[in-house]
């Protein structure tokens, strides 16, 4: 398999899906946080093209792939499969759906992903939906999802929380800073949530889109403090 920075150096695939100039948003969140369950309603409401990166992964353990008995190790730990890997399987679904307005779920996950994304394909998120919500409610929600999943076990989780932590918060810092970021309180019931995504995805007009970012700013400064917070105390424990 090439590196993506050979892929980059070709350029070829992402060239022809840069020539759409699709709409990509990234969802991102802690492990059940909610956003499978808020993209099939975006979907539903808004024509976006689901792309779910963990879906991608597991239907290429699935579908016997050479790679897939080591992203199916890589999955059982919590950890991020390598991004040549994810960012190929989200390029060929791109190109297959022939769409142009795509919600990239659970995608990128670390700084890695996220960097290769760009190089390789040329293209940035309009912006990044950001779920967020307590570790207490996400791990409820993960021990009651019942979809069979290799990693929905409490030692898995908490290693996923931690990942997420140390690897996907610093790509939603990287966003936020360029002020891409909606967050959403996800720790309210779905509908509830719902309705504020639909204020993200259906503007009134410039005075409430305005309030909306500078109160998604206040929740971000709140966000990090808990962040640092929660990694410090971490950091402790080990210690
Ligand atoms: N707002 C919510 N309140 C309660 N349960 C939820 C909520 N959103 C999702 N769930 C449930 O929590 C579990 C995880 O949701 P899911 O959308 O799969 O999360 P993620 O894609 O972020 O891992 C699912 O069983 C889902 O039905
Ligand atoms: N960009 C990604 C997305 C998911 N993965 C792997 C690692 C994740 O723990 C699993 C499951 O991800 P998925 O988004 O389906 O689920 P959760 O948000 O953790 O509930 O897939 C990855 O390696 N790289």
């Amino acid at each position: 398999m090439g590196t993506v920075v050979e892929a980059a150096n070709k350029g070829a695939s992402g060239s022809i899906l840069q020539k759409r100039n699709p709409t990509i948003v990234f969802v991102l969140g802690g492990p059940g946080s909610g956003k499978g369950t808020q993209c099939a309603n975006i979907v539903e409401h808004y024509g976006y093209t689901h792309l779910s990166a963990g879906d991608l992964l597991r239907a290429e353990i699935k579908s016997g792939s050479e790679n897939g008995t080591m992203i199916q190790n890589m999955i059982k730990e919590g950890k991020i499969v390598p991004s040549e890997v994810t960012i190929k399987l989200l390029q060929r679904a791109m190109e297959e759906s022939g769409k142009d307005k795509f919600l990239i779920d659970g995608f990128p996950r670390n700084e890695e992903n996220r960097a290769a994304f760009e190089k390789v394909t040329g293209m940035e998120p309009s912006f990044v939906l950001f779920f967020d919500c307590p570790e207490e409610e996400m791990e409820r929600r993960l021990l009651n999802r019942n979809q069979g999943r290799e990693d929905d076990n409490i030692e898995t989780i908490r290693k996923r929380f931690r990942v997420f932590l140390e690897s996907s918060v610093p790509v939603i810092s990287y966003y936020d800073a360029k002020g891409k970021v909606r967050k959403i309180d996800a720790a309210r019931p779905v509908e509830e949530v719902f309705a504020s995504v639909k204020a993200i995805f259906e503007p009134k007009n410039e005075k409430v889109n305005h309030y909306v970012r500078i109160m998604s700013k206040l929740y971000m400064y709140k966000f990090h403090f808990a962040v640092k917070r929660k990694l410090i105390s971490l950091c402790c424990h080990r210690c």
